[in-house]
């Protein structure tokens, strides 16, 4: 059974879901304090949060059993990546479901400003028929500047030209085809500057678009100007804003979002008369919090039942054609890793992989996590490694990770070799995924072999002699222990040759000392894949 805590406010038809399956447990804690968070989390396996809970580096040390983060909505920032990465917890957000929600926010946001509609229903309802006061300005024939062109600034873009505004688009991925595509004119910060009667600002917040907007800006803006941000606090200057206003240079603000959240009661922007806000609203739908609330929830129990998944945060996103490619070979990569390591002696400094056949051809970074989790796991213990860590765990601890690829893939569709290099010496096994069979391991240093990579395995090297497979054999029969499989490899006749046995159950240090002592036999290691 996992263990689900679900720690800010979300959507319950949303997560559905996970109330039903059988295999989830639920608890709803919210608005608990960061010590609060750090006496509970060890229970669960994950956690589920939106913008509320801020994720820290001592709520992720204290939750041993936490294995995802999930965030219901798209921004990360409040969740400590860097320290979710070194702690191998997975962090998927869910990007798209409320992206309509926000871009209509944006709208009502930038219509409220134009018209003054917050500012004209408090005086309204307070008694005064004030009609002189509000006088505003149509959208139309307006230039409209968007910074960040990504899934929000994109439609809102579109409902503009609607509206009949001339758009500008920055973006640093914003092409002239695209640009042509959405219908806006691709500009840069300064023309949006420069031009725009409106601007909203759609990027996340990161020490590029930190102030993005600010007193330089603000000094050269288009007088005039109503700003929107609906997007993140902080990517446009609170202070220098409210000083552009106060100068008569901006006309207007709308904001959804602050540099601090909750804003303190003093924050100028709560008493400005030309500032309207409203308190991090963007994604508050019935239909978002659903969306996302779904689309974390799948993804979340896909992580917790072990299955492929997609939209983590601290991983790179793997296109679903590559994925398809690599899949077959993931469980099979761990398992070389895992072999190789368990046959090396002496502490790694090298993983060298080597990619042969359809696999050179994509991106094989993720199969390479999944090889490197496979290694580092059997030293480091498998409940310490995953996927998101890997390579992370790797690097600091100077193991050097080479990837080579080719072409040529001696007769399989695609071969994966994997080479651990110790001070004391350098180990090779290589596997394949073959058609209607499965994955296999196909070589073992130098020896051609034919291994399902599964269950207890006794690796045996010894000197090519008759009678040696008969001694092996009657060894472990005295000892109780069955042998499933045997795949015997040699270079050349009466040279060195390797016997690999599948065997039905676990076999002691004492037994296998007992092999190695046999005469001929180099030595044998039991290794156990799952
Ligand atoms: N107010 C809310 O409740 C709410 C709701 C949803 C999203 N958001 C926020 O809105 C923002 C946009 O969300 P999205 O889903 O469109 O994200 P997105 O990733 O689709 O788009 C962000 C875009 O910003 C661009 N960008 C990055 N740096 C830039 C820079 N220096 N200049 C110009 N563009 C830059 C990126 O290239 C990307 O295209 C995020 O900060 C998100 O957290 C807020
Ligand atoms: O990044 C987001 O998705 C928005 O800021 C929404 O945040 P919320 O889920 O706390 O409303």
């Amino acid at each position: 059974m996992f263990k689900v805590l679900v720690s800010d406010p979300i959507s319950d038809l949303g997560i559905s879901l996970l109330v039903e399956a059988s295999d989830i447990s639920i608890d709803k804690k919210t608005g608990l304090s960061e010590d609060e968070l750090v006496a509970i989390i060890g229970e669960y396996d994950a956690l589920l949060v939106r913008s509320q809970t801020r994720v820290t580096e001592k709520i992720m040390n204290a939750g041993s059993k936490l294995k995802v983060i999930g965030r219901a909505g798209v921004g990360v920032d409040n969740i400590d990546l860097e320290a979710a990465t070194k702690r191998g917890i997975i962090v998927i957000n869910a990007p798209d479901g409320n992206t309509i929600t926000t871009c209509e926010h944006t709208f009502a946001m930038m219509m409220a400003v134009a018209r003054h509609i917050p500012q004209a229903y408090l005086k309204t309802v307070g008694g005064e028929w004030d009609r002189k006061s509000f006088v505003g300005v149509e959208l139309r024939n307006k230039v409209l500047g968007v910074l960040g062109m990504g899934r929000i600034g994109s439609e809102v873009a579109a409902r503009a030209k609607a509206f009949g505004m001339n758009v500008l688009g920055y973006d640093p991925f914003l092409t002239e085809e695209r640009a042509e595509k959405i219908g806006v004119r691709k500009a840069s910060v300064e023309d949006i500057i420069r031009e725009a009667d409106f601007i909203t600002v759609h990027t996340p917040l990161t020490p590029e678009t930190r102030h993005m907007i600010g007193k330089d800006q603000f000094a050269v803006i288009k007088k005039g100007v109503r700003i929107v941000n609906c997007a993140r606090g902080g990517i446009i200057d609170e202070l220098a804003l409210v000083d552009a206003i106060d100068a008569g240079q901006v006309a207007g603000a709308a904001f959804d979002v602050f540099e601090s959240e909750p804003p303190a009661a003093d924050h100028p922007f709560l008493s400005h008369p030309k500032i309207i806000v409203t308190p991090h609203l963007g994604a508050s739908t019935i239909e978002a919090q659903e969306n996302v609330a779904i689309d974390v929830s799948e993804q979340l129990l896909h992580i917790l039942r072990g299955e492929p998944f997609k939209n983590a945060v601290n991983m790179p996103p793997v296109a679903a054609e590559v994925l398809s490619k690599l899949e077959p070979y993931f469980s099979l990569g761990k398992k070389l890793g895992s072999f190789a390591a368990q046959i090396t002696e002496g502490p790694v400094k090298e993983i060298a992989i080597a990619y042969a056949g359809d696999l050179a051809e994509v991106d094989t970074q993720p199969l390479t996590r999944h090889i490197v989790e496979g290694v580092l796991a059997h030293h480091l213990g498998s409940d310490q490694v995953n996927i998101v860590n890997a390579l992370h765990l790797a690097k600091n601890r100077d193991v050097n990770i080479v990837i080579t690829k080719s072409h040529a893939s001696k007769g399989f569709t695609n071969q994966v070799s994997v080479t651990l290099r110790t001070d004391k010496e350098e180990r090779l096994v290589a596997g394949t995924s073959l058609n209607g069979f499965g994955p296999r391991i196909t070589q073992i240093d130098k020896f051609p072999v034919d291994v399902e990579p599964q269950g207890h395995i006794l690796l045996i090297s010894h000197h090519d002699k008759p009678g040696i497979i008969g001694r092996v054999g009657m060894l472990l029969g005295t000892k109780d222990i069955n042998i499933a499989t045997m795949q015997v490899g040699r270079k050349i006749v009466g040279g060195a040759a390797i016997m690999v046995l599948g065997v039905d159950k676990g076999v002691t240090k004492q037994v296998l000392g007992e092999v190695s002592a046999l005469p001929d036999l180099n030595n044998a290691k039991e290794i156990q894949l799952n």
